[in-house]
């Protein structure tokens, strides 16, 4: 059964007009590794811990301004159209039938959390529902983009929405223009420089400033309480991380002073947005973290996120590695070919940028293979083998193909084959969406663990983000976990915590 909303009736939880606390007991583990004094030999021993934790939230929902670092692209234009379409209530013809605009693929809008049974029946409310989020509707759009086309023509030119819907949706975003943006031709596909007609001048100090004046003054303009960035422009190539170049927080603020080329357009965002205390998240896989931007995040306190929208192939491989691997099946060797023809592709058509993206794709099985010393030896893992092809035809509608072969009992084979039309753009705007939302969210969020003298916020480098990433960016020193079903139970149980209710562990051990 589906219920809209509920309140939480604990002496742990209070609900305060501005503000929800809870007490909350984390359960968790301490390994020690020692030698045992009998056989003297060493031994783990696993030791139940329990922690107890304060959490507290803002409960006043900002209004949110969202400013996307290629907001002209298919990702920014569907999200910016898809945004409006469901504010207006438009629907649209098509040729099966009378479509509604809907929020589906969207984890904080169209999923559901179990809250619990009742009379014997499975009791489920939205995930929104857990704690004061963002409604999408009220979400005010802008930013930057080196092409000066307007959002309407931006829509055409991407080719993802019914021409029905573009009709309707074109008063409202003709007058919608990106700002310039920084454009940096070594860092992106030499088949983008047609695009770029709008592009800030001067040196890369000038177009840091003028980024942090932007920000400024579309916060001001209008209106907002917060402002999130999003990078959703193309994908660079990799920065070269460099002792003394971008190493630290100091000596990448000085290369910026002294127009270091290496530093990449999509760090200057992002120096820009820490510097402003404004989230950034990074929708692509490049560097753009590097590590002196991650120190001058930690040091700013200033959230960061990212890397690479986890939207089709590679969510599905999360999903089934995960299967598989927990299962004591062995994957042996994985194939990920897809062609696709947006300007995406065109752009991942360069070794370089392509080069990014394979990297992203190919780490997301490392935690699943480590975590299972049974089917591999130390250092084994799966042959991986990363393909993307530009085919223009196909336009944002990528065909992603995969071959995973594996071993079972007894030296058996076995093979699964799949074909994944993943229309690119319909699968990443909502995750932009989950991905700003839970953004601004977790700035809401303080936690205190028993012993801590004061609240904090979260970490800045956000983790809690690593459901909607390809490539988690996670504090130094902290395991990457790529395995779908555990970020969502990380995400939603954090969640849970936050409203005093304890992790959803499907155990309902009323009815065993
Ligand atoms: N399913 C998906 O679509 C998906 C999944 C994961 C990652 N991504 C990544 O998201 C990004 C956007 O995808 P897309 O399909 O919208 O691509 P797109 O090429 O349609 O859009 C990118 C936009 O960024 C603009 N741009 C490029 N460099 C810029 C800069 N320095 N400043 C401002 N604007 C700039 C371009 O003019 C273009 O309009 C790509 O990097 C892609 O790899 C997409
Ligand atoms: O998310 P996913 O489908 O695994 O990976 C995709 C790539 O394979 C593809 O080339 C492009 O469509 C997107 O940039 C996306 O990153």
């Amino acid at each position: 059964m589906f219920i809209e909303k509920f309140k939480v009736d604990s002496p742990n939880v209070t609900y305060a007009e501005d503000e929800i606390r809870s007490l909350y007991r984390y359960e968790t583990t301490e390994l020690v590794h020692a030698k045992d004094n009998v056989s003297g030999c060493y031994q783990w021993t696993v030791r139940p811990k329990t922690v107890s934790y304060e959490f507290k939230t803002d409960a006043r929902v900002p209004k949110l301004g969202v400013m996307l670092v290629g907001w002209g692209g298919n990702n920014g234009s569907t999200l910016t159209g898809g945004v409006i379409a469901n504010k207006e209530g438009i629907s649209w013809a098509t040729k099966d039938k009378v479509q509604q605009a809907n929020y589906f693929g969207s984890l904080t809008q169209a999923s559901t959390i179990r809250v619990g049974s009742y009379n014997g029946e499975e009791i489920y409310a939205p995930f929104k529902s857990l704690l004061p989020m963002v409604n999408p509707d009220d979400i005010v759009f802008g930013g930057w983009d080196i092409s000066d086309m307007n959002l309407a023509d931006a829509m055409a030119r991407a080719r993802v929405f019914d021409i029905d819907l573009q009709k309707q949706l074109r008063p409202y975003m003709e007058k919608m223009v990106p700002l310039p943006g920084i454009y940096d031709p070594d860092f992106i596909a030499a088949n983008q420089g047609s695009r770029a007609n709008n592009v800030i001048k001067g040196t890369k100090k000038e177009q840091l400033q003028q980024i942090i004046k932007d920000i400024r003054e579309f916060k001001e303009a209008n209106k907002v309480d917060r402002v999130v960035v999003l990078w959703t422009a193309n994908t660079e190539r990799y920065s070269d991380v460099t002792v003394g170049l971008n190493d630290t927080m100091d000596n990448l603020l000085a290369s910026v002073d002294k127009n270091e080329a290496e530093i990449s357009p999509s760090t200057l965002y992002g120096i820009a947005c820490v510097l402003e205390d404004v989230p950034f998240v990074n929708g692509s896989p490049q560097n753009t973290f590097v590590p002196g931007l991650i120190d001058l995040a930690i040091h700013r306190n200033s959230l960061i996120g990212g890397d690479d929208f986890k939207s089709g192939q590679t969510k599905m491989k999360s999903v089934l590695v995960d299967f598989l691997v927990g299962a004591g099946i062995k994957p042996t060797s994985i194939v990920s070919y897809n062609h696709l023809g947006n300007n995406d592709g065109m752009n991942l058509s360069a070794p370089q940028t392509f080069r990014s993206k394979e990297i992203s794709k190919s780490n997301v099985v490392d935690d699943m293979v480590s975590s299972n010393g049974i089917l591999y030896e130390p250092g084994e893992h799966p042959d991986h083998v990363v393909v993307i092809k530009y085919v223009p035809y196909v336009g944002d509608s990528k065909r992603a193909m995969d071959e995973y072969t594996s071993e079972i009992f007894m030296g058996g084979k076995n093979t699964i084959v799949l074909h994944n039309t993943c229309e690119d753009s319909l699968l990443a705007a909502p995750i932009i969406l989950d991905l700003v939302i839970l953004a601004e969210l977790s700035t809401r969020i303080q936690l205190k663990a028993e012993g801590e003298g004061k609240f904090h916020s979260f970490h800045p480098v956000a983790t809690i983000l690593s459901y909607l990433t390809k490539a988690p960016l996670v504090p130094p020193g902290t395991p990457v976990v790529n395995a779908l079903s555990k970020q969502r139970a990380m995400l939603e149980n954090i969640l849970r915590a936050c409203i005093g209710l304890s992790p959803e562990n499907n155990m309902i051990l009323e009815y065993k």
